[in-house]
């Protein structure tokens, strides 16, 4: 049974025929793929497009969505053999095998409790629901973000075509509280697999990304002939890109310490994404994934700017998640 927890187990034609099937689903938004199929939206964190967009795709072809909310169910322990003399009521070795029960799919948010990263690295949530539910699992998002992955290749295809050998900066943005690097990684994998030549710009090394993902990247890129560069250098980042991604995330050597010690220095505000630093590219366009804190993370004039793909990125998202259920429904 196929599961969709990362795009590293989805080859490249794989994707494509799922960005290919999006589009398709774009035009006739509304078939009958998923008629009478029920699927379980776990949601550990907020939400506003995921839980949306699931919920109205799901019903758009023919399914129905149950929404569990952190507050709104029990605490759930993931770890085999724990003694849950803690806070969770419930393992999930029962919470998993219940919902199998009762629905077709089950699909989760659960980001890293920013704890422990040498645990959180592994993915515990995910990695439990998939030891334990009988059916197909989706991640919406974890230490990865696979359906923002493919929602902002579809927005780069519609805008720019093949993305063969495009220049793809990827740049960190500031933002006060430190953030998960889930987009992150996950646009790192899509760029690379894609066959785009990426540059990821951080503000140092301690902000790099876990190893596993810059490797994945190093591979895939090769893989296309095309290279993944690392640097600390704005300039370098920014010249000749022709689309620039932005994701603000904590250090992860960081993460275990309390909040007063992991917030963002002040200094770095100069990473925000700007008319000045565009000026730079080959007319790139820009996106994020959203939420975004305007002025902070990017100036109004670049978000608001005709080459900006929040939106349609944001949009994307149900079509690109209709085509991954459907896949799995179809297994
Ligand atoms: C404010 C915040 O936590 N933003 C999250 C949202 C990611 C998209 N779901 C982040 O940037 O990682
Ligand atoms: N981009 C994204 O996943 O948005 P939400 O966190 O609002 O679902």
């Amino acid at each position: 049974m196929r599961h969709f927890l990362t795009t590293e187990d989805w080859s490249k034609a794989e994707l494509q025929a799922l960005l290919d099937d999006a589009r398709e689903l774009k035009a006739n938004p509304r078939q009958d793929r998923l008629r009478g199929k029920r699927i379980a939206l776990v949601f550990m964190n907020p939400s506003l497009r995921t839980r949306t967009s699931f919920q109205v795709g799901i019903t758009d072809l023919g399914g129905s969505s149950v929404v569990l909310d952190a507050g709104g169910t029990w605490p759930l322990e993931t770890e085999d053999g724990a003694v849950m003399d803690g806070t969770a009521e419930e393992h999930v070795a029962e919470a998993a095998r219940v919902l199998s029960t009762y629905v077709d799919m089950i699909a989760i948010r659960a980001f890293p409790k920013f704890e422990d990263w040498s645990v959180e690295r592994h993915d515990p949530v995910l990695s439990a629901f998939v030891r334990y539910a009988t059916v197909p699992i989706v991640n919406m998002e974890t230490i990865v973000h696979p359906c923002q992955e493919l929602a902002m290749l579809m927005a780069l295809q519609e805008r720019h075509g093949s993305l063969q050998g495009q220049k793809m900066c990827l740049t960190w943005t500031y933002h006060p509280k430190p953030l998960n690097t889930a987009v992150m990684n996950s646009a790192l994998l899509a760029a690379t697999k894609m066959g785009m030549e990426v540059t990821l710009l951080m503000p140092s090394d301690e902000y790099m990304l876990d190893e596993k993902f810059i490797e994945a990247g190093s591979r895939f890129a090769g893989e296309n002939g095309r290279g993944l560069t690392l640097t600390h250098d704005v300039e370098e980042a920014y010249r000749g890109a022709d689309a620039v991604y932005a994701k603000s995330w904590g250090r992860l050597d960081q993460i275990g310490l309390p909040m007063e010690e992991r917030l963002t220095p002040d200094a770095l505000r100069r990473f925000i994404v700007d008319e000045e630093k565009m000026a730079l590219t080959n007319n790139a366009t820009f996106s994020h994934c959203l939420p975004m804190r305007r002025n902070v993370k990017a100036t109004d004039a670049v978000v608001d700017g005709s080459n900006s793909l929040i939106i349609e990125e944001a949009e994307n998202r149900l079509h690109v998640q209709k085509a991954v259920l459907s896949a799995l429904n179809d297994q």
